[in-house]
């Protein structure tokens, strides 16, 4: 067991799915996973192991934010070994092209958060990519499925309420959407040399107002989640 999960050693998959939301993971793993075993409970951050057609697969709930999301991969890269994390995650939409129900492949992640400045020191800012196989596989699969996908850089904001975030201006320099992780994601993935793909679906929209229904909302997951899953299945 780590510091936050209370998983035996070889109770999680080598590749696992990351959600915010605790419940996401347990509606992943009931809904998604055969023969889904929970192995945390500590914090109710909820994580899962089963199979997806075959391929073992674990879901670990990450809770909201950089400092959060940080405790959790850290622990399972370190701890456990887990090769390869795929978030699975929501966003504001920023960019016009970008609507309500669409998903979002981040490519790279800009941040205000100092995750950057606290690890390489002023003067040198570190790009955090996602891995590309990861990428590329999600990207076919999203064309298979006809899912509508855009690829390119999210924002990775340290707050959800920011007025003082000049948006307009990431907008005009091609940042897609928001959200609260990724940047942590794909900085400790390189840290640790493992594979790294944050996966986003819009929920609403920053700029425009649009808002999904409750009932849209799950929908558009389900589509990220098989996305998600087909590619890890692939792995
Ligand atoms: O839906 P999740 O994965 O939690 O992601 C987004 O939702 C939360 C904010 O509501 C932040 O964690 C943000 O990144
Ligand atoms: O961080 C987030 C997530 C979803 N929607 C937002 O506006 N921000």
């Amino acid at each position: 067991m780590s510091t936050h999960i209370e998983a035996k050693q070889g109770e999680i998959a080598d590749v696992v799915l990351l959600p915010g939301d605790p419940l996401r993971a347990k509606y992943i793993a009931e809904t998604y996973l055969d023969d889904p075993v929970r192995y945390n409970t500590v914090r109710n951050a909820f994580g899962y192991t089963g199979t997806y057609q075959g391929r073992r697969i674990s879901v670990q709930a990450t809770g909201m934010g950089i400092p959060s999301i940080s405790i959790y991969i850290t622990e399972l890269m370190v701890d456990y070994g887990v090769k390869t994390l795929i978030r699975v995650g929501t966003a504001g939409g920023l960019g016009p092209d970008v609507h309500v129900r669409d998903v979002v492949l981040a490519q790279g992640a800009t941040t205000d958060s100092s995750i950057i400045l606290n690890t390489f020191g002023a003067g040198l800012y570190f790009a955090p990519l996602a891995d590309f196989g990861l990428l590329h596989r999600a990207y076919q699969c999203a064309q298979q499925k006809q899912i509508r996908v855009h690829v390119g850089n999210v924002l990775g904001e340290d707050r959800f309420y920011n007025d003082e975030m000049d948006r307009q201006k990431l907008i005009d320099y091609g940042v897609l959407a928001t959200e609260m992780e990724t940047p942590a994601l794909y900085l400790l993935a390189a840290k640790y040399h493992r594979r790294a793909l944050a996966v986003l679906t819009v929920s609403n929209h920053l700029i425009t107002g649009e808002e999904t229904t409750a009932e849209e909302r799950q929908t558009s997951f389900d589509e990220m989640i098989v996305l998600s899953l087909t590619v890890a299945q692939g792995l």
